[in-house]
């Protein structure tokens, strides 16, 4: 019987920008997204009876069809009209609703490996196109590496990757929708906009200096402001180091760029102590897939 396990990476958002609202209630943005070696794993085996089986370690991770990842076997099953089934199963290290694409990647990785497993044919591009029937973030997840994000985040143009940087991750202790916080932004509470360009040119020439001055996330400001305990923990992570601290996508996520391997370990080290959440070591993704 077939099988194939692949790992499925997390994401950070560079910058985020959100333009304006769409009438079906989507909001328009400008993002730099950008993979990162923190990733689920993805094992698919295939079954003689028809249906979808899946099942994951974490508790707050549905198991059933409420599964992002199980969606997107459905999708393929029925537009191929494949007559096999499929047992999913997800081994969760991505945080749950952190702002890091968790969800979205195990669908990505759902529709990359179904493609090879079942011999499908299907090209990137129309991988992608299935992807955002399903979500804002899968179309990147598939992608991976450096990329523009513009639209409602699903039309993407890679970039050249950014230099392999040290990062550590905290997930405070609450789990926050992102379509709370996108219902709450308002450009009133925005303190500070992204320059795309410029971070685009910082990552280009390799300027690690400049990718940091223009780490900028709009909605940063909304999750800061209704959940002060994000606030609390970025403020902490600030005061224990001399890194740049940014919120990714809809947080509660907050990611430190560091230089050094050594300068990282003992950051996280330091910042386990401190702060109430998960404290993770890892770092940027440069290749694409
Ligand atoms: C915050 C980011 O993670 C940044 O990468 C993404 O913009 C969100 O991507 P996502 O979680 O894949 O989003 P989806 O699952 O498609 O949408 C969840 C909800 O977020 C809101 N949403 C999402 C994307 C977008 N451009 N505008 C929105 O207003 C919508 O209310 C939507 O119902
Ligand atoms: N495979 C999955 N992994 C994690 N959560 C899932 C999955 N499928 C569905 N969900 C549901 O989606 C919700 C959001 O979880 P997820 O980890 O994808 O959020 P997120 O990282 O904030 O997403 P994004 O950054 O794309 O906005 C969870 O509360 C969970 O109920």
């Amino acid at each position: 019987m077939n099988q194939l396990s692949i790992p499925a990476y997390a994401k950070i958002n560079l910058t985020l920008d959100v333009l304006g609202k769409r009438p079906d209630g989507y909001h328009e943005v400008e993002m730099i997204m950008q993979s990162i070696e923190l990733h689920d794993q993805i094992i698919l085996k295939e079954r003689k009876e028809k249906g979808i089986k899946i099942s994951c370690n974490h508790p707050l991770v549905p198991q059933d069809e409420g599964n992002l990842a199980y969606r997107a076997a459905e999708l393929l099953i029925k537009e191929y009209g494949i007559e096999k089934g499929i047992e999913i199963k997800i081994i969760k290290n991505i945080p749950v609703a952190a702002g890091l694409a968790g969800g979205s990647t195990d669908a990505a990785g759902v529709l990359k490996g179904l493609n090879e497993l079942w011999g499908l044919g299907i090209s990137r591009d129309e991988l992608m196109k299935f992807g955002a029937r399903l979500g804002a973030d899968i179309p990147f997840c598939i992608l991976g590496g450096t990329a523009i994000a513009r639209g409602i985040g699903t039309d993407l143009t890679p970039i050249s990757p950014l230099p392999e940087m040290e990062l550590v991750l905290v997930k405070p202790g609450i789990d926050i929708s992102t379509k709370e916080i996108y219902s709450k932004y308002k450009p009133e509470l925005v303190k500070r906009k992204p320059d795309l360009r410029k971070m685009q040119e910082a990552i280009e020439c390799r300027d690690l200096e400049g990718v940091k001055r223009n780490l900028v996330n709009v909605l940063e400001d909304i999750t800061l402001y209704y959940y002060p305990q994000v606030a609390e923990t970025k403020k902490i992570m600030e005061n224990l180091g001399t890194y740049p601290v940014l919120m990714s996508g809809s947080g509660p996520t907050l990611f430190a760029i560091i230089d050094s391997k050594r300068e990282a370990d003992e950051y996280a080290m330091k910042l386990k102590d401190r702060v109430m959440g998960q404290v993770i070591r890892t770092r940027t993704r440069s290749e694409c897939l």
